[in-house]
Formats: structure tokens, sequence, C-alpha cells
């Protein structure tokens, strides 16, 4: 038996970034060439996107994990690691993307749509774009990022213009089979059919689609007999088609019984599309009546029987036959023309039809970064975030002391340790930039050596103040100090030896 397969569970992981390179530039009688190391490539990312060829979610059924290229390694002499490969994975149209909680991310519904499930890393920079006036050959390179890891659920809800709801056994996926060229399996034990079937109409010179929803049972809006999985997809057609078995062995159903089953059954049921724009409530929908099986003698009893109850609730009604095609052109038609009718009325609201393209912000994207305390493990840990030093670390070789020391540059520069003194940290206490299971954790060696003490009353610095370095107006009176002091000296040499304190060895 086929396995239901409308909803599954994804787990997408963009490409690792690629290393930067450390080279030297080498050519004969240049010992001293330059640097010369490439960017790694970026890794690749992985997207949805509509494919109207596609029907189901099996495939991601069978292989659940999927996994962008990485970027290549940037190699010496200038040359670029290649970028990795994206990782386009096609699902049907109707795909809804929800992330863990069960908040929907995209509802995927035209050809093209598509969705950024998970960014690949950005390559790591060569020493050669890390050169500067300042550090002219850098002995080190940026490593390469990690893509994002995401986990996501996503689920088909067919987008068929006509859903045939009905028991199990009604006759629905004979009636797509008669009415257009999908060949569903048919049998007669319950839940034969596990995964819808699509086909398409041709009444004429209108085309619409058309999807047998699995049979559905009393409590299937409580889940009962996998309802809720069904009855997720006639969360978005247009026209709600009644199946209805008139020649039913079961001597406690009869037509009418069964329609105001499944319609209680409608009414409970809350999809989770009400939130998109233009959602239309099912119970709002246009409705269409069918009574089937009127080739079997006493289904043609039973369907006069019901017709004038039938007619009273004012939907159109059709008494056909699946096997024999008995009026099965008339609803053909009925339905093409209730199609078209809302075709016209969404094209009428449809702002954009253009193929959505779909790139979530990502979490962990914060410009500011931030610094407080943390108690683990009854010890105080300083923890930095901020989406600029959880990338820094992600890109240092902290095995090369120089990549460190850049890092700690980088860290300096933005503010990161006057934050941390601020928050009062002093040497040696133990940093965590990043979550605080996952991040990385050092102990703090301040790059500016003097430490806490240097932050003087709130509002002064004194390292500022005592800066060190003169001004050209200190350096001027010290110059003239200095020449006062040297002339007083003279003098007084002068003098103590005009009055002979001392003779001058060199003169005698
Ligand atoms: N005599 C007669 N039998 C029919 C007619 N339509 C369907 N059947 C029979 O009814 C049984 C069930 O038909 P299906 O089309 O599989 O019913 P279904 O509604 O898709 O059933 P589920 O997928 O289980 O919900 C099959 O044995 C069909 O041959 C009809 O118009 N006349
Ligand atoms: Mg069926």
């Amino acid at each position: 038996m086929a396995s239901f397969v409308d909803a599954v569970t994804l787990f997408a992981q963009g490409g690792k970034g690629g290393h930067g390179c450390a080279s030297v530039h080498r050519e004969k009688f240049k010992p001293l060439g330059g640097p010369d190391g490439g960017n790694g490539g970026n890794g690749g990312d992985v997207w949805l996107v509509v494919d109207s060829q596609e029907t189901t979610l099996l495939p991601y059924h069978r292989s659940p994990h999927q996994r962008a290229g990485n970027g290549q390694p940037g190699m010496g002499d200038f040359r670029h690691g290649k970028n990795g490969e994206t990782l386009r994975l096609p699902v049907p149209a109707g795909t809804v993307v929800k992330d863990k909680k069960g908040n929907i991310l995209a509802d995927l519904t035209r050809e093209g749509d598509s969705f950024l499930v998970a960014g690949g890393g950005r390559g790591g920079l060569g020493n050669a774009a890390l050169a500067s006036s300042k550090r002219k050959a850098p002995g080190f390179a940026l490593l390469g990022e990690p893509g994002d890891e995401v986990e996501v659920r996503i689920e088909l809800k067919s987008v068929a213009d006509v859903a045939l709801v009905g028991f199990p056994s009604a006759g629905k996926s004979s009636l797509i089979a008669a009415l257009s060229s999908a060949r569903p399996k048919i049998a007669d034990y319950p839940f034969t059919t596990l995964v819808p079937n699509l086909g398409v109409v041709q009444a004429g010179d209108d085309r619409y689609t058309i999807a047998d929803v699995p049979g559905l049972i009393p409590g299937a809006s409580a889940g009962k007999g996998l309802g809720h999985e069904f009855l997720r997809h006639i969360e978005r057609c247009a026209v709600i088609v009644h199946v209805l078995d008139t020649a039913t062995l079961e001597s406690e159903r009869d037509p009418l019984s069964d329609l105001k089953t499944i319609e209680a059954e409608l009414a409970q049921y809350e999809g989770d599309l009400g939130e998109i724009e233009g959602y239309v409530p099912l119970m709002e929908r246009p409705r269409v009546i069918v009574l089937n099986k009127v080739d079997v003698p006493d289904g043609l009893t039973m369907a006069k029987m019901v017709a004038p109850e039938i007619s009273e609730l004012g939907y159109p009604a059709f008494a056909v036959s699946a096997v024999t095609h008995h009026g099965l052109k008339e609803l053909s038609f009925a339905l093409a023309k209730m199609v078209a009718d809302h075709r016209e009325q969404v094209l009428a609201e449809a702002e954009n039809p253009r193929p959505v393209v779909l790139r979530p912000d990502r979490p962990a994207q914060r410009d500011e970064i931030t610094v407080r305390t943390v108690q683990a493990n009854g010890e105080t840990i300083f923890q930095v975030r901020g989406s600029k030093p959880e990338r820094w670390v992600k890109q240092t070789d902290f095995a090369n002391d120089e990549a460190v020391g850049f890092l700690a540059d980088r860290l300096a520069n933005a503010g990161v340790e006057e934050q941390l003194f601020a928050a009062g940290a002093t040497p040696g206490v133990t940093v965590v930039i990043g979550p605080i299971d996952g991040g990385v954790i050092f102990d703090w060696e301040p790059t500016m050596q003097t430490g806490a003490e240097l932050l003087g009353r709130r509002g002064t610095d004194l390292r500022l103040e005592d800066s060190g370095r003169k001004t050209r107006a200190e350096k001027r009176a010290e110059y003239y100090d200095r020449m006062d002091a040297k002339a007083a000296a003279r003098e007084e040499l002068w003098t103590e030896r005009e009055a002979g304190v001392w003779t001058d060895p060199d003169r005698d």
C-alpha cells in the first residue's frame, strides 16, 4: 500500500564556506613577493522551488536530509575557491513550509515560487584580501563559515480547483477516473486512496483540476482515520463536491445522513491557512452534490427518494454513475463554470501574479553587540552576543596566533573590550562569544594591557588623560626648558672656571 506522504520534516543544511588561503607569492629573485592567498568560495544555499511536474513530497520522505555543496578553499596565486552548488529542491504547487513550532514560513502555490530554507556559509578571506598597510604580509587566512542547519516541516495542501469529499467507497476515485485522464487505484475496501489523486478535466474549452480527497469518516476533523491529513487537501479548493453513495449496503447510512456527517466534519475542521490573505473559510465555499451509483437499481430508487430534500438545500445536485458515465457531462460543465467564476474573482483581487521568492531573515542577524553576565556551575561567565563577533570567531583558526591576534583586534575595534570592562570583566575571566552551549569560550586577556583600573570615574577615561603622547605645546615648552638648563649650566661652568675652581687640562 502506498505510504501517505504529504507532510515531511526536512533537515536542510547550507554548504560550508571554503577556507581562505594563506600563501606568499614566489618568483625567482623575489624572495618576498607579498601575500597571494585567494578567498574561499561561498557554501551553496538550499531552496524549495515549486515545479508543476511534482505531485508529492515522497522524495523527501525517503531522504529528509538535504545538503547543498561546500565552497572550495582558496589557493595561492590569488585563485579564489569555487562557490558550492545551490540545491534546488522541487516541490509540488501547494507546499506549505512551517517552522518547528508550526508557524507558517511560506505558502508556495505558483510555478517558480521559491523559499530559501538554509543559506550557505560565507567563504573565508585569503591573506591577500587581509593585507593592509599595517599588516603587509598576514601569515593567516579566515576560515569558511558553516552553513545554516534548519529543520522545517513541509506539507502539501493540494491546489486543485475542485475537491471531492465523501465516505470511503462513495466512488470519488472512480469519478476522477471517469472525468479526467487520471487513473487512480480503485477498490471497495475503506481508505484505498491514501494519497490524493489529482486529475485534469477538459470541459469544452475549460480546463480545471480535481482532487479526490481520501474517504472521510465520522471524527475525521478530530484526526480520526487520518482525517487531518485528508482535510488538509481541501483547504485551497474553489468548489467542494459531496460524493454520496446511493447504493451503500450499510443499513445505518443513507445519502442525507452521510451529507450531514461530512458537513459536520468540515465545519469542525480548522485548517491553518486561515491567516493567509484571501482565505475563504471552508463553510463559505460553493458546494455541489453528487448522488453516485445510480446505475444500481437500488441506487436509482434511493436517489429519487432523497431528491426533494437535497434540492431543498439549494445546492446544484447531479445524479450520476461513474460506471456508465450517466450524468457526468452535465456535472463536468457545471463544475467548469463554477471554477471559471471563481478564477475571475481571484484574478480581480490578485495584485501580484508573479512567483514569489522568499528569503526569510536569518534568526541570528542582529547588528547590536551585547555583553551580559551569566551564572553557570557557580562561575560568572561574560557572554558576548551579536552576529558580527559570532561570525568572527567562526572565521578564526585558533591554532594560528596571528589569526587569534586579528580576532582580538576586530573585537577591540568593535568596542567589545570596552563593553566587557564596563560589564565588570577583569583579566582572566571566562568569556563566551555566542550561545552558552556552542559558543567559543576563552579566558579573557585584554589587548589593552592595563585592566579595569584604567577606567576612572564615570565619564572620564584615564587612558585619554595619561596618553603618554605629548602635544606640540608641551614639546616646545620642554625644549625651551632644556635649552635654558643648558645655558644655565654653561654659565655656571664659566664662572667656576674664571674663579679658578678647576682647571681645564686641554687649555694648558
Ligand atoms: N455500481 C457502481 N459502482 C461504483 C460506482 N462508482 C464507484 N463504484 C464502486 O465503488 C467502489 C469504491 O469506489 P472508489 O472510487 O474506490 O471509492 P472512493 O470514494 O475513492 O473510496 P476511498 O478512496 O476509499 O475513499 C469500487 O468498487 C467502485 O467500483 C458507480 O457509479 N456504480
Ligand atoms: Mg478513493
